[in-house]
């Protein structure tokens, strides 16, 4: 069988940019275009030059060497010519390969929005396209409110999509602009175009507003489209575009397409698939969506006990692909979801050998359990699991005790009138024969008990010299009295690497403590330090 060819087109810069708080610098519109071009994106939408000195800058010079790099803008205003239109001028100058036009397919939109008659409109895409066709740009007509458009008056509608395909444009995209259609209705409507412009010039652009944006584009591909917008991570307007990261997993993993259609995306680059993902992330300051399919932390976690001991025979039984096709890991979570298994699984993983059966082993999962119904959460706390595990082994030094501690948390104003917030801790240490006495400041009481709680551990200083608190994050687990604090921290060494160690308490400092002291222990472990 001969295997078409599916093109992506990323707009994670353009419509990406039109996400409620993200902000693209220039350096970060490089680095995501460059990590698009690595991973074989066909087409890298850069943003809409002349919208703003940003987007104008990003296009003073060609910034993808294998996507064609696109501008995108609206088609000529009614009343002037193309040549004589600013917009359609910004796009002509943008160093690009294609343009890609946004044009009104609505008619409706075309007298309340524009406020033109219907067949100026018709005019604008004509003369656009025209116009771009002839400085050799390769030519997009995103048809907004295309389905939306067709349902009220599928004659204009159609008439917007071959008015497009006739002056020139190579692709004809059909956007689900308010993201308001269903699978089997896009299907319906790209087969009714693909009447009048072939399959191979149909593109889908799909917004998220029903959860339904990768479902239609899938949808729109096996009605013929053979061109896919969206953006990375599902970023975009109100809900998002459809996620391409999405797309790319299932278009190249899942049967019904890798048989039939290529992509530019090969199947050495689909293992960066996870860190490309991650890294638009870190770039936008994001929090990763743990559960996005492919890619997310848990999208190949397993916690439920029952699970875990069939994943462990074979990992086939829970996962529909293999995690490192696209660069993602398996994790097995312990947790009080888990039986044995899960606590064997995470045993091997730390370098434990214990087998199926021992009594410590059921020892633990109760300690876990019953660790778990007080608040505690050891799936995201390998660290404080680490320690655990050594100290049901009775392979814990008692490296020091911290005989007690104090935090004072100051707010008033000085004499000037100015506010003065200070936050003060005192930790005594007992390090073997030796008391030692610390006392710290810091812009918070957990930061002052931390730093007064490193600043002097005797003999061990040196091996806890160059932790970094990387992370602290606090819930309240059970809500009335009952309220129990539980904290989150997390912790890098010298050498790079990270852990996450956990307290719970009624009392936020006591929890953050907890973690504190159990970081530590985890790092003197870690080192081989010994008593
Ligand atoms: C569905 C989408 O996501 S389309 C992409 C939307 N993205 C953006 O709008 C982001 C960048 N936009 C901008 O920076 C600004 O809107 C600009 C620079 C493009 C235009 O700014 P302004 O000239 O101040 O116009 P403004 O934003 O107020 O309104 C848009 C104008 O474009 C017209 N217009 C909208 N779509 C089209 C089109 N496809 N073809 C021709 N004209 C259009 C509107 O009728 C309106 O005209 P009016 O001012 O005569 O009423
Ligand atoms: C063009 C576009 O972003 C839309 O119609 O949604």
């Amino acid at each position: 069988m001969t295997r078409e060819r599916i093109y992506l087109f990323d707009t994670t810069l353009r419509d990406g940019a039109q996400t409620t708080g993200v902000d693209f610098s220039l350096d970060d519109k490089r680095a995501v275009a460059g990590l698009l071009d690595k991973l074989g994106i066909d087409y890298v939408e850069g943003g809409y030059p002349g919208a703003n000195p940003l987007d104008t800058a990003f296009f003073s010079e060609k910034r993808t060497k294998n996507a064609k790099f696109t501008a995108f803008g609206m088609t000529k205003r009614a009343g002037r010519s193309a040549s004589n239109d600013p917009g359609v001028a910004a796009l002509l100058d943008a160093q690009a390969d294609a343009i890609c036009f946004v044009a009104k397919a609505w008619d409706y939109h075309v007298h309340v929005a524009l406020e033109i008659s219907l067949e100026d409109n018709l005019l604008g895409i004509r003369e656009s396209v025209a116009a771009a066709r002839e400085k050799g740009r390769e030519v997009a007509v995103d048809c907004e409110h295309f389905f939306d458009g067709y349902k009220a008056n599928p004659e204009y509608a159609l008439a917007c999509a071959k008015a497009a395909f006739d002056a020139g444009a190579r692709w004809v995209v059909l956007c689900d602009t308010n993201g308001g259609t269903l699978p089997h209705e896009v299907a319906a409507i790209v087969a009714e175009v693909g009447k009048l412009v072939p399959g191979s010039h149909i593109g889908i652009h799909a917004h998220d507003d029903c959860g339904c944006a990768v479902a239609n584009s899938l949808a729109a591909v096996e009605a013929g489209a053979r061109q896919i917008q969206g953006t990375l991570n599902g970023l975009g307007e109100r809900c998002g575009n459809a996620n391409l990261v999405t797309l790319i997993g299932a278009l190249k993993l899942k049967d019904g397409y890798a048989k039939r259609f290529d992509l530019g995306v090969t199947d050495e680059t689909l293992s960066q698939l996870t860190h490309v993902s991650r890294q638009v992330d870190e770039i936008l300051n994001r929090q990763p969506n743990r559960h996005a399919p492919f890619v997310g932390a848990s999208a190949f976690a397993t916690k439920a006990g029952i699970h875990a001991s069939a994943v462990l025979k074979d990992p086939r039984t829970y996962e529909h692909v293999e995690p490192d096709v696209v660069g993602n890991v398996r994790k097995v979570l312990v947790s009080d979801q888990g039986g044995q298994s899960n606590v064997l699984s995470e045993l091997k993983r730390l370098g434990f050998h214990l087998e199926k059966g021992d009594l410590r082993v059921s020892r633990l999962l109760d300690e876990v359990k019953r660790k778990e119904s007080e608040g505690f959460a050891f799936e995201g706390a390998d660290a404080s699991f680490f320690v655990l595990v050594k100290r049901m082994l009775g392979e814990v030094p008692a490296f020091f005790e911290v005989e007690r501690f104090s935090v004072n948390v100051e707010r008033r104003y000085n004499a000037v009138g100015e506010l003065v917030t200070a936050s003060e801790a005192i930790v005594k240490v007992r390090v073997g024969d030796e008391v030692l006495i610390s006392a710290a400041e810091g812009n918070g009481p957990v930061n002052a008990l931390d730093v007064a709680l490193r600043k002097d551990l005797g003999k061990y200083q040196d091996l806890i010299q160059d932790l970094e608190l990387i992370d602290y994050k606090v819930r309240i687990y059970q809500g009335g009295s009952d309220a129990v604090t539980r904290v989150l921290i997390e912790f890098e060494d010298g050498a790079g690497d990270r852990w996450t160690t956990i307290g719970v308490s009624p009392n936020i400092i006591d929890a953050s403590f907890q973690a504190l002291t159990d970081s530590m222990i985890y790092k003197l472990l870690k080192s081989g330090a010994s008593h």
